[in-house]
């Protein structure tokens, strides 16, 4: 299948690499840099220390034109205001989206008659430079369908699986956005404040404690089962992720703004709804903030 990836950021060349494997890709980038380097160098993978290099396709946003059947759009939430002019009617291709939180779900609410998917990724993946990529963490790709039923296409992404990569079906995507949502929430503030990889807040019991109070305040607001599968969901990831660092401290450490609204903003807003007070939440919610103004100076 012909597959159109946008963002050649971690997330992007992490699904370049692994879906190029028996499909054919070609990555749309910012910037005329990028594309060359990839166009010219190939795209490079390490994973356990090992690095391969394979060929890709690799052009400038500009030349996108919505003729792969698939187009997966890998930029962070902040940058999906750039992109709105390419989610028109009559498009041929479908959209997936990778987003992190539940910020998006409003602007794609209003794009009607395309048909889009939303996935959650629980890799970890770190982009060195415009051509070489880590895959930090191995987990699964999620995906759902959001607006038009595709069950070809799903089951055609479905069969783009490998051991190292992998993905699956949830018939319910608002539940599987939550869930995620719900370790975004957890994992990417406390180790972005801590500076620590995600392993550490299992591993050290003090931080723990802060993730098992947060867990509880956010399982009410996101209206989660109260059974310990929603704790257990958080451990897993920080246990397949271990070694990485989350894109949030990533974020922080590197100066960007962070997807905090997307995220902790989201849940902030839904807690203010139902009048639900999430003071742990709210106080990260604030760090964050502060650290985004003070990278920016
Ligand atoms: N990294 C990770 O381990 C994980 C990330 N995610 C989620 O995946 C999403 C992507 O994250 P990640 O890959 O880490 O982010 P990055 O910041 O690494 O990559 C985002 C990329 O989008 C590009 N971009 C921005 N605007 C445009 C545009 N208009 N046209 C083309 N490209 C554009 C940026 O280009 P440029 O660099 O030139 O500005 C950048 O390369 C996020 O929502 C994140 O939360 C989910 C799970 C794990
Ligand atoms: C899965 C996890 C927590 C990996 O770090 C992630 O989604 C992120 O960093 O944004």
């Amino acid at each position: 299948m012909k597959i159109g990836i946008i963002g050649g950021g971690s997330i992007g060349l992490l699904f370049a690499h692994y879906l190029n494997n028996n499909n054919d890709v070609s990555v749309y980038v910012r910037t005329q840099d990028q594309a060359e380097m990839l166009a010219s160098e190939g795209l490079v993978l390490q994973k356990d220390g090992v690095s391969s290099c394979n060929p890709i396709n690799a052009y400038t946003i500009d030349q996108w034109s919505g003729s792969e059947e698939l187009t997966i759009i890998a930029v962070k939430q902040y940058h999906l205001s750039t992109l709105k002019h390419l989610f028109k009617k009559n498009i041929k291709t479908s959209f997936l989206f990778l987003q992190n939180g539940m910020g998006h779900l409003k602007l794609l609410d209003d794009i009607n008659e395309i048909t889009i998917l939303l996935g959650v990724v629980e890799h970890g993946a770190l982009k060195v430079n415009g051509n070489k990529v880590i895959h930090t963490g191995a987990g699964i790709t999620k995906i759902a369908d959001f607006k038009g039923k595709q069950q070809s296409l799903i089951q055609r992404i479905i069969a783009s699986s490998t051991e190292d990569f992998p993905f699956d079906y949830v018939s319910d995507y608002y539940s599987m956005l939550s869930q995620k949502l719900l370790a975004n929430a957890v994992i990417n503030p406390i180790t972005a404040v801590l500076k620590v990889t995600n392993g550490e807040l299992i591993h050290n019991n003090f931080y723990f404690q802060v993730v098992k109070q947060m867990v509880k305040e956010l399982t009410l607001v996101l209206q989660l089962e109260n059974d310990g599968s929603a704790l257990a969901y958080v451990e897993s990831i920080c246990e397949k992720t271990s070694e990485n660092r989350s894109s949030m401290l990533k974020d922080i450490e590197e100066g960007r703004p962070t997807e905090v609204d997307a995220i902790l903003g989201y849940v902030l807003t839904v807690a203010n709804e139902n009048r639900l007070e999430i003071p742990i939440t709210e106080g990260f919610y604030q760090l964050i903030k502060g650290l985004e103004l003070k990278g920016a100076k």
